[in-house]
């Protein structure tokens, strides 16, 4: 940079250039000069000097005006075309006065006219037009830092307003963003000063709680909490540590209801004293509704809504604790519906649903408020009636008392569809507090009385007695045992004749008897409920199939093959509604060798009208091998003409209960007399069952009904003695015969 270089040039010696053609002059101002410091070289013409002033580059230049070859005005020239910031100052002899002007005009910085006098004045020019020179350097360098200063400014001016463009334009895209989520929030956010004005609520408040966001602005939050102690409480955690998380509280809707919500907040201060509160709050009515009935169900039977076991052994928990610390007394009836099951099986769940609702509904009904009525069970209810009295025979009374009426109630008929329906129900009630027991044992208790009342001939009412825990505790163990019977061999099949109108055998009937090797011979209808509700009847049943077939074929080949014609065995409901029970009776016949009309199966009632087109099938594909089906007890359940009609049937059994009163009661007589009628126009056999008297003989003989079983005939016996009555039955005949 030549600025630079002349700058630079300022603290070394300046270098001075003096072009004159005469030597005097030339040396005069070179030795003063040099005196004053500067260093001088000189030039002899205008030719020189030019060559000179290109290969030093002087800091000043003194040139005469007059030169042979090359004159002042030249070199002149030459110096301020290439360098015009260089001083040149010309001198001239007086007499050239006019070059001196045209030299000035061509760029010359001063003039000295010779001769000179003092050459003080020579120094003066010289320092003069130094100085200038190095100021005229100086600004122009400090005018090109100026430029560059501006230039740089100018760039950060530049790059700044374009940066605070961009945040412009992130900004205004911040808050776009920022809007349209505060527009499309699902929760509400909200924001109020410390008094709780709404100063900002997002448009969400209106699908959350029904308000319009413009109609809460200005407007309390605080109004809108339902409960004025939960908001207080807020407020008042707010104050304390500036922050609610999950506060769950009611507000009121846009309609004026209560919806719950969830609510986080924080307060903050500012420094001037004031502050603001902003949060969020979340509807979750539905959620609290939800949870509400999981609660509800877990805590409910889901058919008839009533308590279910959970609720009730919680209810019995604070009813114990109540009573032994205020001394009342309370009690508990297990109450069980007696041939639910029959009405269940045979009428279809459908029915036996709105039953139990029914029965939920008149429970409901007889109780007072306080008291509790559950469902524990299939058609198990229980009430729980705490604080009825300070001592137990009061209580007693009082619990008998409620007893006896809901017995009343339930007992009343239940029409259903085309169906009316009478129940009973069998109750079991025990007191407490008797000792120290708890909830569990109470209600063990209440089951024991209620098994006690079942076996007492249902429709009967038993208080709980210590003694009979034992007893139900021996039902305990005839369920675990009965499960190995089979395997252990303890079951066993008595057979009991059935006698023709000539006072034969015909045919007898498969009866279950099972050894229990502590309790002895144990009669059916004591442990085939058990059979049914553990599921242990499917494999006994099997067992009494195949075991009465073993015995048919055996039977089929010897003396006693024409008494024993044909063998009947119980089937149970479960058994018979298996899909492949005829499979599994085909099965037993060709494994056993039977012939399928020796086989006769007993169905009762229910079974037959329960799903009619499956029985109908079923009994129709036992008609196709031959497989004889009666119905036992007959007149008991719900058969009615036109199903009987529509059904594949042989035998109808009339039940022992009508036959027991046959002969003191008109109206069983006419019952019988109506069931041999009827069987008669059907088409149908008739077997009179518990005939236990001549007279009752006499009346069957004489009502037209030609088969007969009964102990008056001979009880079921064990095979061995079966097989000797038969025979000597068939020996008395043919002695008859003889005589
Ligand atoms: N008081 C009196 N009773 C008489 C007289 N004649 C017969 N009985 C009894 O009446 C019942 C007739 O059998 P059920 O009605 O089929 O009633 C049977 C039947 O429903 C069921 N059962 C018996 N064996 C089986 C079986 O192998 N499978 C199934 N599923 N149930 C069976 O147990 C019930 C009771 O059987 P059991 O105790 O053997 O009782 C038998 C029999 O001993 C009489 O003159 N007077």
């Amino acid at each position: 940079m030549p600025c630079m270089d002349k700058m630079q040039g300022q603290s070394r010696r300046a270098v001075i250039l003096t072009i004159d053609d005469e030597q005097a002059i030339r040396e005069s101002f070179h030795l003063y000069l040099e005196d004053y410091g500067y260093t001088v070289i000189e030039a002899e013409n205008g030719r020189v000097g030019i060559a000179l002033f290109e290969s030093h580059k002087p800091d000043l230049v003194l040139v005469d005006l007059r030169m042979p070859e090359v004159d002042g005005l030249r070199v002149l020239e030459h110096v301020v075309s290439t360098s015009p910031d260089t001083p040149i100052i010309v001198v001239s002899g007086t007499g050239v006065i006019d070059d001196v002007i045209e030299a000035l005009h061509l760029g010359a910085w001063d003039y000295m006219l010779k001769p000179l006098q003092d050459l003080s004045v020579l120094l003066h020019a010289v320092r003069k037009n130094l100085d200038r020179s190095r100021l005229i350097l100086e600004n122009r360098m400090y005018q090109e830092h100026l430029e560059v200063e501006v230039r740089k400014r100018t760039e950060e001016l530049h790059q700044a307003y374009q940066a605070v463009q961009q945040t412009n334009q992130q900004l205004q895209q911040s808050e776009k963003k920022y809007r349209s989520i505060f527009e499309s929030l699902t929760d509400v956010y909200f924001q109020v000063d410390l008094d709780g004005v709404i100063a900002e609520i997002s448009p969400s408040v209106y699908t959350n709680i029904e308000h319009q966001r413009e109609a809460l602005l200005g407007n309390h939050l605080w109004d809108l909490f339902v409960e004025a102690d939960v908001c207080q409480g807020m407020r008042a955690r707010l104050n304390e540590v500036g922050v609610v998380t999950d506060l769950e509280a009611l507000l009121f809707d846009g309609n004026g209801l209560e919806r719950s919500c969830s609510i986080t907040a924080t307060r903050e201060r500012s420094s001037e004293g004031g502050g603001r509160i902003y949060g969020v709050f979340r509807d979750i009515t539905e959620r609290k509704q939800a949870e509400a009935q999981i609660e509800h169900q877990a805590y409910h039977d889901s058919l008839t809504n009533l308590p279910n076991r959970r609720l009730l052994l919680d209810r019995l928990d604070l009813a114990l604790s109540r009573s032994k610390r205020h001394g009342y007394a309370g009690a508990l009836l297990l109450i069980d519906l007696d041939r639910f099951k029959t009405i269940n099986d045979s009428l279809g769940h459908s029915v036996g649903d709105q039953l139990l609702c029914e029965v939920a509904l008149r429970l409901a009904n007889v109780l007072r408020e306080e008291d509790t009525v559950a469902r524990i069970g299939g058609d198990e209810f229980v009430v729980l009636l705490s604080d009825i009295g300070s001592d137990t025979q009061a209580a007693a009374r009082r619990a008998q008392g409620v007893a006896e009426k809901i017995s009343y109630e339930l007992s009343l008929p239940v029409r259903i569809r085309d169906h009316e329906l009478y129940i009973t129900p069998s109750i079991g009630i025990t007191l407490f507090p008797i000792q120290n027991e708890d909830s569990g044992v109470v209600l063990q208790h209440g089951d024991t009385a209620m098994y006690q009342a079942k076996a007492a001939g249902r429709n009967a009412i038993c208080f709980f007695r210590p003694g009979m825990q034992a007893e139900a505790d021996k039902r305990l163990d005839m369920e675990k045992d009965l499960r190995l019977a089979i395997a252990r061999d303890q079951l066993k099949l008595f057979f009991q004749a059935q006698i023709d109108e000539n006072g034969e055998v015909c045919g007898a009937e498969g009866l279950l008897r099972w050894e229990h090797p502590q309790y002895g011979l144990i009669a059916p209808d004591r442990f085939i409920p058990v059979a049914e509700e553990t599921g242990l009847i499917l494999p006994i049943g099997e067992w009494v199939l195949q075991t009465a077939c073993e015995y048919i074929t055996k039977w089929s080949k010897g003396e006693l093959s024409q008494s024993l014609s044909h063998i009947a065995v119980n089937v149970s409901p479960w058994q018979f509604r298996q899909p492949d029970f005829p499979l599994q009776v085909e099965k037993i016949l060709a494994r056993t060798g039977t012939d399928p009309r020796r086989l006769g199966l007993e169905l009762t009632e229910g079974v037959v009208i329960d799903n009619v087109a499956d029985t109908a099938d079923k009994m129709a594909s036992f008609k196709a091998i031959g497989v004889k089906i009666s119905i036992d007890d007959f007149g008991t359940g719900y058969s009615s003409l036109s199903y009987l009609k529509k059904l594949p049937l042989d035998i109808l059994k009339i039940d022992r209960s009508f036959i027991e009163e046959v002969t003191v009661d008109e109206s069983n007589a006419a019952i019988v007399g109506t069931i041999i009628a009827m069987a008669d126009h059907l088409g149908l056999e008739v077997i009179a069952e518990g005939v236990e008297t001549q007279e009752q003989l006499e009346f069957l003989y004489n009502s037209g009904c030609k088969r007969y079983q009964g102990y008056f005939f001979s009880k079921p016996l064990p095979v061995e003695q079966f097989e000797l009555f038969v025979s000597d039955s068939i020996r008395r005949r043919l002695s008859n015969c003889e005589s």
